[in-house]
């Protein structure tokens, strides 16, 4: 199926250029560029599937192997308490110091970008329940270790726990569950009573007088798994608002992951590192032995492998994925095939880094006996003037084993961690740029996972039952808008990025070829709405104008067979991944609206930023806890429950310009078809009458994807287009129309 697709897009280039030799148009021209990149993307696709790869973990043959398991420092990054409820991140956190790993090896740390003292009290509350809740989940060997998703009505357990009849647990579980609704509405009642900032006092006096934007670091250690004191065995955690100002760029959740990384290396300099966005939670509390199954196998992990990427699964799906954000089928065949090549794309969350990868060894320096020696004072010049961080790092760059923290005093590095956290503290540095996380796009991910390819590194997919992490998919269209629309333009950053455009890491670095292409896979979300765009355009140019957009005659069973073809086979793909012919069809539609709306608005934000007009900005993603678990199940079509609403921002505008464009183009059309009759002419002097219907079904078929926009001009309120994007849409479109006339 995949070359007979490509044989057949071949087949229309060939028609194209055939064309364009006897009868040079431009319009034709404009076709056959955009034609000849949806090639190459089909290129990009076919080669990324190809050799789908899984790899199986034995988790408990690994006790066997190693003596003794590494140390692992745990990440959460959060940055707005609001768009981010302080109770999430809490789960978070809770489901990752109960993981089944021992607890002197963990150690959690919270990166604050929103500088609340909200999340610190969440946080320091969800340590005392901690105590309680960490034993009950190990003791009973609890599977979700979540708690509002344990006490939640959809979790059934899937068989996976133990002890759940017995009378012990049933009422060690009320009780859990009392003291987790405590713990809740505590929590929940502080974020409604707002305390002006300048009255916090105690241990909250730090926040006083400061802004999101424009205060001082704010380290504090929540708890600290002390040897002599014989700890309750619980992991340390720690919370981290780094210092900001205005006028020094903080570089987003990049940024904050190298505050994290700069902090646990002079805390517990642990060699493994997991990082966990706010919105995502453990589902498999034994996740980490499994990733450390890849991690220190040592015929290839040890060697080759940089990174353990786990798939970013969602639960509370809305049925039949309205929002097409669920991407369940990409995971499943763009993923793995991936993981056949050098590796999955590092995600941004779910993943598990080495700590001497992220400070830039290649794999052939990490090999024992090829450590670098490498001199302080160049040691100094990447990590900067922190004396501690320098040294921490050297044990980690010659490749020490011991581990680093059996004396370490947590409150003894607190003076340095407040120094490394500077906002000044990375100017002339390596971090952001030969280490740590990278900076320069927004999409850091991608970026920073192209970085590790490049020098030669593999990364593996773990993909356990049950799945290894899940979390809240973005809630409502604006929100999911938004996020596309950051990506395109990170992938756009990307690309135009010096170091790390795809292309000369593969030609000068170790990037594999076809890692090259899927990377050229996940960019084209950047550039695919420039050419998506100019298509549509110039099918409603051509509709309006008279002029062909398809090939003539019986060429025009190319395209009506590859369109056939590839809507069968993408169908195809989501009833084997047993999802309903609606879920494809969401999907196929999404796919439309978001390319044309976010994405090419994504593509603007990154031209405005090469004109130097406007900078990028990382917009977070609003969650919504209840909404993705509780009423998720009732939510089907873009009738019920509010899936498609709309707001203010300009990402809406593209959309609605070409919907109005192609209502224009229709109406246009059947106006000038009567015309034509009645005036008793050829229906058309150089298009036959095929060739019409299927031009008019191209655009019909755009106006049924982009139904929800038709619904949503007639809505009022959330549900409805604002009429100022109506507005701004209707010029443009009759701009477009008035063009198309004065060009025939
Ligand atoms: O200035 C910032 C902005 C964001 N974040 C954190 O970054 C994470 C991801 O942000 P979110 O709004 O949830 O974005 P998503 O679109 O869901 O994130 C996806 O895309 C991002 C890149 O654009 C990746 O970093 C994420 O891991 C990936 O899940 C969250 O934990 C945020 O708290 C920060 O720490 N600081
Ligand atoms: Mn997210």
């Amino acid at each position: 199926m995949d070359v007979l697709i490509l044989i057949l897009q071949l087949l229309l280039l060939g028609y194209r250029v055939i064309s364009l030799f006897n009868n040079y148009t431009f319009h034709w021209l404009v076709a056959l560029i955009c034609e000849s990149w949806f090639t190459l993307c089909w290129i990009f696709a076919i080669t990324t599937q190809w050799n789908p790869a899984v790899i199986q973990t034995y988790p408990e043959r690994l006790l066997q192997r190693v003596e003794e398991l590494p140390a692992i420092d745990l990440f959460v990054t959060t940055a707005d308490a609001v768009l981010e409820p302080p109770i999430m991140t809490v789960n978070t956190v809770l489901s990752l110091l109960a993981m089944d790993y021992p607890s002197e090896k963990l150690a959690c740390y919270v990166s604050d970008d929103g500088c609340s003292p909200l999340t610190l009290y969440a946080l320091q509350e969800a340590s005392k329940f901690a105590k309680h809740w960490i034993p009950f989940c190990k003791n009973f060997n609890v599977q979700v270790r979540a708690p509002f998703k344990y006490f939640s009505h959809d979790n059934q357990n899937d068989g996976y726990d133990d002890h759940s009849s017995t009378q012990d647990f049933k009422q060690q579980c009320l009780r859990m569950k009392d003291m987790y609704d405590n713990l809740s509405r505590r929590i929940e009642e502080a974020c409604t009573t707002s305390i002006p900032s300048s009255r916090l006092e105690g241990e909250f006096a730090d926040f006083s007088n400061t802004q999101r934007d424009n205060h001082p670091t704010i380290i504090k250690i929540i708890r600290e798994n002390k040897k002599e004191k014989h700890s309750e065995g619980l992991p340390h955690l720690i919370y981290i608002s780094r210092e900001k100002r205005p006028k020094h760029p903080h570089h987003y959740k990049a940024g904050a992951m190298n505050a994290l990384t700069k902090v646990s290396g002079l805390m517990t300099n642990a060699p493994f590192i997991l990082n966990v966005d706010c919105d995502m939670f453990v589902n498999n509390p034994k996740i980490a032995l499994h990733a450390m199954s890849v991690l220190l196998d040592p015929e290839k992990g040890q060697k080759e492998v940089a990174f353990v990427q786990c798939p970013q699964q969602f639960y509370g799906k809305l049925k039949n994925d309205p929002l097409g954000n669920q991407m369940v089928v990409l995971f499943k065949y763009i993923a793995s095939g991936i993981a056949g090549l050098q590796g999955p794309l590092y995600g941004g969350t779910n993943c598990f880094h080495r700590r001497k990868v992220i400070y830039g060894l290649s794999p052939h320096e990490a090999e024992k006996g090829n450590m670098p020696e490498i001199p302080e004072k160049k040691l100094k010049q990447e990590f900067g003037a922190s004396k501690e961080l320098v040294n921490s790092a050297a044990h980690v760059l010659e490749g020490r084993t011991d581990s680093p923290n059996n004396d370490i005093n947590i409150s003894k590095s607190l003076e340095a961690a407040n120094q490394v956290t500077n906002c000044g503290y990375e100017y002339s540095t390596g971090w952001g740029v030969q280490i740590g996380w990278k900076y320069g796009s927004v999409v850091e991910d991608i970026l920073t996972g192209l970085s590790i390819h490049k020098k030669g590194w593999r990364s593996e997919f773990c993909i356990p039952e049950p799945m290894a992490f899940t979390g809240v998919a973005p809630v409502g269209l604006p929100a999911a808008m938004s996020q596309q629309k950051r990506w395109a333009t990170g992938m756009l950053e990307i690309f135009l990025n010096k170091n790390y455009c795809p292309l000369l890491c593969t030609i000068f670095g170790k990037l594999h070829f076809r890692q090259f292409l899927a990377y050229m896979w996940i960019l084209n979300w950047g550039f695919q709405p420039i050419f998506e765009v100019s298509y549509v355009c110039l099918l409603t140019f051509c509709i309006i104008t008279n002029t062909n957009f398809l090939p003539q005659g019986p060429a025009l069973l190319i395209p009506i067979t590859l369109v056939v073809i590839h809507m069968l086979y993408t169908l195809s793909e989501y009833l084997a991944t047993k999802l309903s012919i609606q879920e494809w069809w969401n999907n196929q539609r999404m796919s439309r609206i978001y390319i044309m709306n976010a994405r090419f608005s994504g593509f603007i934000a990154m031209i405005l930023k090469l004109l130097r007009i406007s900078n990028t900005v990382f917009d977070i993603t609003r969650k919504d806890q209840n909404n993705a678990s509780s009423d998720g199940e009732n939510l089907s079509d873009d009738d019920n429950g509010g899936t498609f609403t709309f707001d203010e921002s300009s990402v809406f505008v593209p959309g609605t310009t070409i919907l109005l464009m192609q209502l224009a183009a229709m109406v246009i059309k059947f106006i000038g078809l009567l015309e034509s009759r009645s005036g008793n002419n050829n229906i058309e002097n150089n298009n036959n009458g095929y060739g019409i219907i299927c031009d008019m079904l191209c655009s019909l078929y755009l106006i049924i994807c982009f139904l929800p926009f038709l619904k949503g001009i007639f809505k009022r309120g959330k549900y409805g287009i604002p009429s100022s994007t109506i507005f701004k849409s209707a010029t443009l479109a009759f701009l477009f129309v008035s063009l198309c006339y004065t060009n025939n």
